[in-house]
């Protein structure tokens, strides 16, 4: 295995219109993919993980020119694919395959499993039936099949099996990279493991590059040289697998890790919970844009309460910012017309008093603002009074070691002097 990239993908950009209107006015942007850096060496396989909906098809579709990327540059042996006109982009086609999660919907039903392997080769200009018979008789029993399910049709194989045919497809045209998008998510929990350890065998066999696309660290772990992390249309950590995994460096990562079930309960340690959705990327959060939901946030000098309260302080004051303390919506059997300090502690797991006496006296000012009725007010005040570099200034990517970058605030020595360390993350230079 080499670190001579073979992809090289920079800055890579895919924003969708949002648009209104039979004038079709745009209203918006969706930032599904936003400013992507990541490189792919020859045969070497690379993870991009993330949660649903945080843009890794989009950043897949777009690397290969399935759908226009809308900024950036992907090299391909070398060569700006971005550059390319059609007939370029047909050549790269054959070198760059791709497997998709839902074999099912992967071939069409009338056409026998032999011909649906058969249909690359013929579109790239294998027209001898005989070879291209041998070719594919061949594929199917590199893949785990026998040469006679060729005559077969996809409704006769398990989900499995198709994605073992969709794997012999790909590989029809000799290409150099394979990007699978979640190729073992649709699958069986129990064959997860066997058509996995085939998209390794079959990588190292034929000494491809291979980039896989996964919501599930547990799979990444399995067959990934290095891994990227991905959040909200950004790579928020990298490095090689052993390392982002033996050692992460992301509060993002170490929350995705600490969902992976363990099988000894003995070492089960106390998992990070991630609370709320990922949000909006038409409207992304200023600065970090994991902020929102981090259990890290660093919290204003001095604040002396436990990382827990500050998130709730935090989780309370956005909310308040908005304009979002309808009783109703803080608890379900609330018969409040307005938010209590009472209940608007209890909903946010706010202790009383705070045992930060400065912080006691704002929160409490606060509450009563929001009682009264001007919730923004509330807001305001606490936005002005608990003030954090990770909602005011977006992060740098910084290096952690020589082949391991992340992008925390955690990471900048004048942002965070200790609570790096607190928090059980080394404070790096970037050099
Ligand atoms: N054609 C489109 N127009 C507008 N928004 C889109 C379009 N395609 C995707 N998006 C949005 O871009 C964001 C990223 O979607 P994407 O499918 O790439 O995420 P993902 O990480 O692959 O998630 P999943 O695993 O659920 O597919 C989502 O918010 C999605 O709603």
């Amino acid at each position: 295995m080499s670190r001579d990239p073979l992809v090289e993908v920079e800055n890579l950009e895919k924003h969708y219109p949002i648009t209104e209107g039979l004038l079709k006015k745009q209203v918006g942007t969706v930032r599904a993919v936003d400013g992507v850096s990541f490189d792919i060496g020859r045969g070497e396989t690379v993870g991009l993980v993330g949660e649903s909906g945080c843009g890794k098809s989009t950043a897949a579709t777009s690397m290969l020119r399935l759908e226009e990327p809308t900024g950036g540059t992907v090299r391909f042996d070398g060569e700006d694919i971005t550059e390319y006109d059609d007939a370029a982009l047909k050549r790269f086609r054959r070198r760059a395959q791709m497997i998709f999660q839902d074999p099912s919907s992967s071939f069409d039903p009338r056409m026998s499993i032999g011909e649906s392997v058969a249909e690359p080769l013929r579109i790239h200009g294998l027209n001898d039936r005989t070879r291209r018979r041998a070719v594919v008789e061949d594929l199917l029993e590199r893949v785990g099949l026998s040469a006679s399910d060729a005559d077969r049709y996809p409704h006769e194989f398990s989900g499995g099996q198709k994605q073992r045919v969709a794997v012999a497809r790909a590989l029809s045209v000799n290409p150099d990279f394979i990007l699978a998008d979640e190729p073992v998510s649709a699958l069986d929990v129990s064959i997860q493991a066997d058509v996995l350890s085939l998209l390794d065998d079959v990588q190292s066999e034929f000494g491809l590059s291979f980039l896989l696309i996964s919501h599930d660290m547990g799979v990444v772990r399995q067959v990934c040289d290095r891994v990227n992390v991905m959040y909200l249309g950004e790579i928020v950590e990298s490095g090689p697998t052993e390392e982002v995994f033996g050692n992460p460096q992301h509060p993002y990562t170490k929350a995705l890790l600490s969902s992976i079930p363990r099988p000894d309960p003995r070492k089960r340690g106390r998992g990070i919970e991630l609370t709320g959705d990922v949000p909006d990327p038409s409207n992304p959060p200023d600065g970090c844009r994991f902020h929102t939901r981090c259990p890290a946030v660093i919290p204003p000098e001095g604040l002396a309460v436990a990382q827990e309260t500050w998130r709730s302080l935090l989780d309370l004051r956005s909310r308040a910012a908005r304009g979002d303390l309808d009783p109703g919506a803080l608890a379900d059997a609330a018969d409040e017309p307005s938010p209590t300090p009472a209940l608007v502690r209890e909903a946010f797991d706010l202790p009383d008093p705070l045992p930060d006496g400065e912080a006691e006296a704002t929160l409490a000012a606060a509450l009563e603002t929001a009682a009264d009725g001007d919730v923004a007010a509330a807001g305001e005040r606490l936005v002005e009074a608990f003030p954090t570099p990770c909602a005011r200034q977006a992060p740098e990517r910084r290096r952690v070691s020589p082949d391991h970058e992340a992008t925390c605030h955690l990471h900048d020595p004048d942002l965070a002097p200790d609570h790096g360390d607190a928090y059980g993350i080394g404070v790096a230079e970037n050099d």
